[in-house]
């Protein structure tokens, strides 16, 4: 049996800020690494950006933000009845898919459905439809896609009531997995972003779908139902384009950085991936430090992706129910975005938790050989293991 590591000494490593044991200590116990901080005022660059919740007393320290977060999401997850019907529990699109890269695509899609939602579309071009119809019959994949060579030909006029209709279908979309860089289709990529913000849809933004907005943050900026998940290296050029400056080498330093290149961007929420998931809008910041496993294949990014814009519907559904606001121990953290954010960190939060808990057990079998594809099929007994009343 192989041991993933804790996070204690990386949390002091890239915030240089002790965790107090009685934390440690209290989220062990259950099972959990310590996995909080909080940052409640907007970024100063002559301040520390990430400070704990630690009080002198434990007795007088709040409840932890992790508790907090996994209380308030398990209450937006939807129940199963028999009186549901499909779609109810999410309706993920994914954009993405090109003739080098139809992996991260399907991961993020397979991820969204394994995880809970009941319908996965993805919008990739031609040739990798069928690569990605022959992963899987679940998802329904939709090659409309141009490169610039068939730009020529309009054929985004030819797909755009299509992708009218299935966008507004969608309870979630993802943009980026796999998408590549051709011209012509990051133009349309543009376009299809363009219509989720029309829409108020739910936007989550990875992989080639951040080199686009590095190099037009205006496309996102200000757009509050946003999540944009860079590594380091895409935090690093979405951290250039908006004028923030990083020192040194690409390293997971560069995420001290993160509430300064959210705050930059003025609505979306920037989920920073590294040893911890810094979940940040600039006003308020989260660490999510539940222990990962060791092994850093290829599409562990693109899980998250499809594992956060599932839960990220999962709490907008929620919230147009009744009761389906904050509850008051989170209204009671130093959360100051407003309700709709303060669910986009709580949601990313969760997606983060399950991400992590999943690539745990699932390196706990597989070690070194761990792929993808055995952390999809952990997802389930991570949900259940974080949420186990849901
Ligand atoms: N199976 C598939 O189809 C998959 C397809 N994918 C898709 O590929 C597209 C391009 O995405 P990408 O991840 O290759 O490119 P990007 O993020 O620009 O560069 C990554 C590089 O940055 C560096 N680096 C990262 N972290 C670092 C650190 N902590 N510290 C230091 N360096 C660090 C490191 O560079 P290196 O050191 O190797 O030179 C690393 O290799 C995108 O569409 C994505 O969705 C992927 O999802 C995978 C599965
Ligand atoms: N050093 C680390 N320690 C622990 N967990 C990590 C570490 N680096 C990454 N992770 C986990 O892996 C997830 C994906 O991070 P990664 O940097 O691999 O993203 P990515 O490059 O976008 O992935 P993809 O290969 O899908 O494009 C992170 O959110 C985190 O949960």
């Amino acid at each position: 049996m192989l041991q993933a590591g804790t996070r204690q000494g990386l949390l002091t490593s890239v915030f240089r800020l002790p965790v107090p044991s009685h934390i440690t200590s209290r989220l062990q116990a259950k099972g959990t690494t310590p996995p909080y901080s909080i940052k409640p005022a907007p970024p100063s660059s002559s301040r520390p950006l990430l400070t704990t919740m630690a009080t002198a007393d434990p007795a007088q320290q709040p409840e932890s933000a992790h508790n907090v977060c996994i209380e308030q999401f398990s209450r937006w997850i939807p129940a199963l009845s028999a009186s549901s019907y499909k779609g109810q529990q999410g309706k993920i699109g994914v954009v993405g898919g090109c003739v080098e890269y139809t992996g991260a695509p399907f991961f993020a899609a397979h991820s969204a459905h394994k995880v809970g939602a009941d319908l996965t579309y993805c919008i990739s071009m031609p040739e990798a439809a069928p690569v990605l119809k022959g992963f899987s019959p679940d998802m329904m994949v939709m090659p409309y896609l141009p490169d610039t060579n068939d730009e020529q030909a309009a054929s985004f006029r030819r797909y755009e009531p299509k992708l009218q209709g299935i966008i507004g279908r969608m309870s979630a979309l993802i943009v980026g997995p796999g998408l590549g860089d051709d011209p012509g289709t990051v133009k349309v990529a543009i376009k299809i972003i363009k219509m989720a913000c029309e829409r108020d849809l739910p936007l989550l933004i990875d992989g080639s779908g951040l080199n686009i907005v590095a190099k037009d943050p205006s496309i996102i900026k200000g757009y509050k139902n946003c999540i944009l998940t860079p590594n380091v290296a895409e935090l690093g050029r979405l951290a250039k384009a908006v004028g923030v400056q990083l020192e040194g080498p690409v390293s997971t330093a560069w995420q001290e950085a993160a509430p300064q290149v959210a705050a930059a961007f003025e609505g979306p929420v920037l989920v920073s991936k590294g040893p911890a998931d810094i979940i940040t809008d600039g006003c308020t910041t989260l660490s999510c430090e539940v222990a990962s496993g060791l092994k850093r294949s290829g599409g562990q990014g693109d899980i998250m992706a499809g594992v956060v814009a599932t839960f990220v519907s999962w709490s907008r559904a929620a919230q147009k129910g009744p009761g389906g606001g904050l509850l008051p121990s989170v209204e009671a953290l130093p959360i100051t975005s407003n309700l709709d954010t303060a669910s986009l960190l709580v949601s990313a939060y969760a997606g983060c938790a399950v991400l992590r808990t999943a690539s745990n057990k699932a390196f706990r079998l597989k070690g070194r050989s761990l792929m993808a594809p055995d952390i999809i099929e952990h997802l389930a007994e991570a949900l259940e293991h974080q949420f186990p009343n849901a």
